[in-house]
């Protein structure tokens, strides 16, 4: 029999409880929702596209498939699973990028976190997984740092969601679910102040939900700064 200690250790002082139900007599995510953009139904048909295409594109590849954490989490568990038939070789792992903080613009400041060694890296071709590329910031970051500090042979990028409108990097992700609209969007993965990401689909927060951060309503359309393609 073997024991394990798991210590678990607390914070000096503990942190205030986070208000439930924060938009008013609305007690579900589901019930935040103004409006779904891209349903369940939908998102499995284009996954299930995607994924038999990779499949196509990467056959004799042996390909490290990587998926950029937290967002990415649903979308890429259902499309490794559509990558059918399954090059032989291909490998999974993941790697921390976040720059939103609680927001719903891009801090500008990418930050990584990975366990990844380079001799996993070296010589593969790697496929990232996002949940959505918006500014390109973050994707840019991952990406230039598996070229120029892990030695990938290739790097490409299945994104569920295209927001190119917003772009401050140019970048063109070679599997693309959907072109997102120039709205804040929540579900299947992606959050708000990290709330929303179980949803099944992907859709937009009725304005009040931005209110208890203190935060006016992401205005769509025209809104972003301009990009520099
Ligand atoms: O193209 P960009 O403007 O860089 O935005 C895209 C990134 O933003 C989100 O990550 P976030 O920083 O919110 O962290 P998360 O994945 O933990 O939600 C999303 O998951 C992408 O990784
Ligand atoms: O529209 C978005 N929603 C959630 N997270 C994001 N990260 C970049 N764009 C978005």
């Amino acid at each position: 029999m073997v024991s394990v200690a798991v210590t678990v250790q607390q914070p000096a002082r503990s942190a205030p409880a986070k208000e439930v139900a924060s938009c008013s007599g609305r007690q579900t995510y589901h019930d935040d929702m103004a409006k779904v953009l891209f349903t369940e139904a939908a998102i499995s048909n284009r996954v299930a596209e995607l994924g038999r295409q990779i499949a196509q594109d990467y056959h004799g590849k042996a390909p490290l498939v990587l998926g950029v954490l937290k967002g990415s989490f649903m979308f890429f568990s259902d499309l490794v699973r559509a990558i059918e038939p399954c090059p032989r070789g291909l490998t999974l792992d993941f790697i921390r990028a976040s720059s939103y903080g609680s927001g719903t613009e891009s801090t500008g400041e990418v930050k990584l976190k990975t366990d990844l060694k380079r001799e996993k890296v070296e010589g593969r071709h790697v496929l990232l997984v996002e949940d959505i590329v918006d500014t390109a910031l973050t994707i840019t970051t991952v990406s230039r740092y598996l070229l120029e500090e892990c030695g990938a042979t290739s790097v490409a990028t299945a994104t569920l969601l295209d927001k190119h409108e917003r772009r401050k990097l140019s970048y063109r992700p070679e599997y693309v679910g959907f072109v997102c609209p120039n709205e804040f969007v929540v579900g299947y993965g992606l959050d708000f102040d990290e709330e929303y990401r179980t949803l099944p689909y992907i859709g937009v927060l009725k304005p009040e939900c931005y209110s208890h951060l203190g935060i006016e309503a992401p205005e769509p359309d025209g809104s972003g700064d301009s990009c520099d393609e």
